[in-house]
């Protein structure tokens, strides 16, 4: 069979690595799902592309729709049963990404607002792929933590949640879970002026727009009961709030999960779940390669806040995005996609300190070594 695969045209790699026996076309999730969608057998998306009962009322020749990223709200997956059409997804491939990035996060936050480590009580709410990853990374730099996941606690016996009280008694919470409307676990606006009733320090929203409510964010801000947001994703994405940017600590255009080893595995993924369904065969791939001239010079050893955030691109993705603001909407909306699209992906910490040491980097704090998996 010639399986026609019609792919959005940023999925990472996919020409490198899609059966080469199988016919690949791509699309520009900007302009929407092409018309023509359904003529194909296979469709492979981003978190950009809806797929519902409007945008694809019937399923025509498709039988596979795989969305190469862990969340997948974008996607009714009931219509997709109903139509027969088989869904895939790529659970945890970031995980490890956006563990680095809330890490990054709360260093540099601790940093700037000179506070120590050791005073900090993390709750880490949702605690699946991302949350577990968030946790290894605050346990290997002996930060305190309350991993709250009532639903997780019902599904997995041996997994105990923390209370609420114990996660509002927290003074960073960050939050790890899907974007749910319904249900008894429902997610919408889990952080709201309920929970903000209690005093935070910091609140990190790397999950979904929509987890945290960024009226009841801001009020909080302006009472002085919350001090820092760091905000990865945004109620209307890609549109986004000028006032709720300006008033956060960190604001990035969701892009917390974007390292060329998570996007390397979303893509690997999706593609060995697209084989399965057809029978084909899966090319061997290859994992990213640092390129040379990505080396940092450091006079003295720096701090690890200091480092990390040198060699991260949070920096980039905030300063960028704040140029946006006071544009019209369609022109941030723009903005916000053309960041995540255009700007060369980072590297994950392992990686980056292996390729530093081979090289000669000098001064790389003794404390980077805990970032080595
Ligand atoms: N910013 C980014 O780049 C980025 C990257 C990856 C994932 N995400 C988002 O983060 C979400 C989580 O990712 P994951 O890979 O850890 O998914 P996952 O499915 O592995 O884990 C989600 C966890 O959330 C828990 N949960 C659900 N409802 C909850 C509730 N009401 N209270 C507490 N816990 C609840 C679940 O029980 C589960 O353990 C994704 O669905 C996606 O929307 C964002
Ligand atoms: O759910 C996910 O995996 C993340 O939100 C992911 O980083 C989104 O990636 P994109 O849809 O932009 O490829």
């Amino acid at each position: 069979m010639n399986v026609r695969i019609l792919a959005d045209k940023h999925l990472y790699h996919a020409e490198k690595m899609a059966p080469t026996s199988a016919e690949l076309s791509f699309f520009e999730p900007a302009n929407g799902l092409p018309a023509d969608a359904a003529d194909y057998d296979a469709l492979l998306i981003r978190t950009v592309s809806r797929i519902n009962s409007d945008t694809l009322p019937v399923a025509g020749n498709l039988s596979f729709i795989g969305t190469a990223t862990a969340g997948f709200d974008h996607v009714d997956r009931e219509h997709l049963e109903r139509i027969g059409v088989r869904f895939a997804h790529s659970p945890g491939c970031n995980a490890r990404a956006v563990a680095e990035y809330v890490l990054t996060a709360i260093l540099r936050w601790s940093h700037i607002r000179k506070q120590t480590t050791e005073d900090l009580r993390v709750g880490v709410v949702g605690c699946g792929n991302t949350g577990s990853a968030v946790i290894d990374l605050l346990s290997a730099f002996e930060i305190g933590y309350a991993a709250y996941d009532p639903p997780r606690a019902i599904s997995e016996p041996h997994f105990v949640s923390a209370s609420e009280d114990e996660l509002l008694s927290c003074n960073i919470l960050t939050f790890h879970t899907p974007l749910t409307l319904a249900g008894p676990h429902s997610t919408f606006h889990m952080l709201s002026s309920s929970w903000l009733r209690s005093p935070f320090q910091l609140i990190i929203n790397a999950a979904r727009g929509g987890v945290v409510d960024e009226r009841a964010l801001l009020d909080a801000i302006h009472r002085g009961t919350l001090r820092d947001c760091v905000l990865d994703v945004w109620e209307h994405e890609p549109a986004f709030s000028d006032t709720v940017a300006q008033s956060a600590f960190i604001a990035t255009p969701h892009i917390a999960g974007y390292s060329r080893e998570a996007k390397t595995a979303a893509t690997r993924m999706v593609l060995e779940q697209l084989c399965e369904h057809f029978s084909l065969e899966m090319p061997a791939s290859a994992e990213p390669a640092v390129p040379d001239h990505a080396l940092p010079v450091f006079s003295e050893t720096p701090e690890l806040a200091d480092f990390l955030w040198e060699i991260n691109k949070v920096d980039y993705y905030d300063s960028e995005l704040r140029k946006l603001k006071e544009h019209p909407d369609a022109v941030k909306s723009d903005g916000f996609n053309r960041l995540r699209t255009s700007t060369p992906t980072r590297f994950e910490y392992a990686t980056l300190i292996a390729h530093f040491k081979r090289h000669g980097v000098k001064n790389i704090p003794e404390e980077a070594e805990r970032l080595i998996k």
